[in-house]
């Protein structure tokens, strides 16, 4: 029995490019055209409804479990940018999702993004595990459940079935999802259910949206329970130019009716704007489709449904936007509205990366991916990327995070042309369509900024080390004294002032060389000529003496505080010994 209160669940399909989620789509929408009666074909706008008539009838199983639902609503364009954009009150207009898994190649980076879409938006759904027929020696069974048709493989081809089943299990186990075959699930709200299925023979469709309809019955009860009646809600999918028509909406309401002559409030480019609808147009049914108009006017709709609204001034309205229709509540539907369009769920930090995308949802699917790698962000905006989001970027102090990742939306011509020249802007400037792509790019970059700017300072900061002087070595006793010492300890280089073990000055070590040629730095082990100022041997300095290098104090404080952990034992053992000595006399000495 069908009940009036529940409405059909919202559902998009999402997954890896090229893994089959239009065929799918397809054949889900063709099976249910062939097994749904005459006039019962459910083409919406931007969505196509699969009646549950349709359903029982492909799976003869079903006929004898009670359904309420009335059917599933499927949003014809798939992929997770629709999922994200599509928004219903501050969350997704999907209420579940189809993830499609090419069963051969299993998963793959949008796999994974879309994964972590559904599982911050707690969106339930099934995986797909599709093209079974190109499995080598599967045998069609057109149309077949995938459970009668596995039964008439042979037992190569059923062990490659659930070898690559397993390898989705394991895949998602590693994500942190416990999943198995559908068949074998029993705590549908705990494990994943993974239907095999091919799009181009049918075998297990029917099979995969029994499953649909058993999760949506049993988990999402509440949430269908919006009713059919009272003042329509929607989502903006798109705003297109229709000829004879001007510029419509396409929408799909998710809750209440939608009537001709009813006031509509939606957000535009500059504010909330408000007009009457003038005509609600569905799509013709596929035999009519000789009819010069394309469209077929109807007075009213009920949610779930997709619908084309013709009505004056839609021309800047925003796609994604929320579609209320008033009654006499306009300004709390204004503020819920703008709510809506500016309020992104995100943590801003004090000081981190900027970010932009095309949609509220796909900002907060960024901004929660970033967060769980740790990347702070500063601010969060959507829209295209502009010279004044560069100049922004540009007063951010730490270069790691003078970045800005520019998520599925343009960058304008002057701020692309201020990122081709150095000369313009420092900011980094990353784009791209892949959340997980973005990000990895980012990560990349700013990891070899770190080991650049880690080199830059190791050149700069002088490095403690430990030399002998050694018997039979000394080349000229003085103006420069020229002698030759074993680096004991540390690295090193020419150009710095020398010590005693006891603390006192010899001297300034002004070249070395190794085997008569000039070098800048010498590791530990090394015998080396060096030449040093101001000292003479025999006087200061004699052969067996112990030196070090004086490091002045606020090099000890960068070696201690920052280098540590980059500085070899034996380089940290003689600093160790230096900073002892000084703190000797001194005992705050580079604290
Ligand atoms: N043998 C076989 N081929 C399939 C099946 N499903 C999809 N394909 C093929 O796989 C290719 C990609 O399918 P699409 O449905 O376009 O994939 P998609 O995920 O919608 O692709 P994008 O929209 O580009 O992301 C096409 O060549 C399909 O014919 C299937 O079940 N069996």
């Amino acid at each position: 029995m069908s009940d009036p209160k529940i409405r059909t669940p919202i559902v998009c399909v999402m997954g890896h490019v090229d893994h089959g989620k239009t065929s799918l789509l397809d054949r889900i929408r063709g099976s249910s055209v062939v097994a749904s009666e005459a006039g019962a074909i459910t083409q919406h706008i931007g969505a196509t409804i699969v009646p549950i008539e349709a359903i029982r009838k492909m799976s003869g199983s079903m006929e004898k479990i009670p359904i309420n639902i009335p059917g599933l609503l499927f949003i014809d364009t798939p992929g997770h940018h629709a999922f994200t954009t599509l928004r219903a009150r501050g969350g997704a207009l999907a209420d579940m999702a189809i993830l499609v898994v090419d069963i051969s190649q299993g998963f793959q980076p949008q796999t994974i993004e879309a994964l972590q879409i559904l599982r911050n938006c707690k969106t339930p759904f099934v995986i797909a595990a599709t093209k079974v027929d190109r499995i080598h020696g599967w045998r069609i069974n057109k149309d077949e459940s995938f459970l009668s048709s596995f039964g008439k493989q042979n037992e190569r081809v059923k062990t490659d079935i659930e070898t690559k089943t397993y390898e989705i299990v394991g895949k998602l186990s590693d994500l942190g999802f416990s999943a198995d075959r559908y068949d074998r699930v029993s705590d549908f709200q705990r494990n994943l259910a993974i239907v095999p299925v091919s799009a181009h023979t049918g075998e297990g469709i029917a099979d995969l949206l029994m499953i649909m309809i058993g999760l949506a019955q049993r988990y999402m009860g509440e949430e269908l329970k919006l009713s059919a009646e009272g003042p329509g809600e929607g989502t903006v999918l798109e705003v297109k130019e229709e000829r004879g028509l001007g510029t419509t909406l396409d929408v799909i309401l998710y809750n209440g009716t939608l009537s001709v002559g009813d006031e509509i409030a939606m957000a535009s480019q500059d504010d909330v704007v408000t007009t009457k609808v003038r005509s609600l147009l569905k799509p013709r049914p596929m035999k009519e489709i000789l009819i010069e108009d394309r469209f077929e006017r109807v007075k009213s709709v009920v949610a779930a449904s997709g619908i084309k609204v013709s009505a004056p001034g839609l021309e800047k309205v925003i796609a994604g936007s929320p579609l209320f229709v008033t009654r006499g509540n306009m300004d709390e539907l204004a503020a819920r509205i703008r709510k809506e369009m500016q309020e992104i769920h995100v943590n801003l930090a004090e000081e981190g990366i900027v970010i932009k995308a095309d949609t509220i949802g796909a900002l907060e699917a960024l901004c929660k991916e970033l967060e769980s790698k740790e990347i702070k962000v500063m601010r969060a905006q959507v829209g295209p990327v502009s010279r004044h989001d560069l100049i922004d970027t540009e007063t951010i102090k730490n270069p790691t995070f003078r970045v800005l990742l520019s998520f599925n939306t343009p960058i304008l011509p002057d701020a692309a042309d201020m990122i081709k020249d150095p000369l313009y802007t420092q900011v980094k400037v990353f784009s791209g369509q892949v959340i997980y792509q973005l990000i990895d790019q980012y990560v990349a970059w700013r990891d070899e900024q770190k080991r650049i700017a880690e080199k830059a300072q190791f050149e700069h900061v002088m490095m403690p080390a430990k030399i002998r002087l050694l018997p039979d070595c000394v080349f000229r006793q003085s103006n420069p004294a020229v002698v030759g010492v074993r680096v004991l300890g540390g690295k090193l280089r020419a150009d710095v002032d020398l010590v005693k073990t006891d603390g006192k000055k010899i001297g300034h070590l002004k070249t070395m060389q190794l085997r008569q040629e000039s070098i800048k730095e010498a590791d530990a082990g090394l015998e080396v000529a060096i030449s040093i100022e101001g000292a003479t041997v025999g006087r200061q300095l004699n052969v067996g003496d112990d030196l070090l290098v004086d490091l002045p104090e606020r090099h000890v404080k960068v070696l201690e505080r920052e280098m540590l952990k980059n500085l070899n034992i034996s380089t940290q053992e003689v600093l160790a010994e230096f900073v002892a000595i000084r703190r000797k006399a001194e005992p705050f000495w580079g604290k």
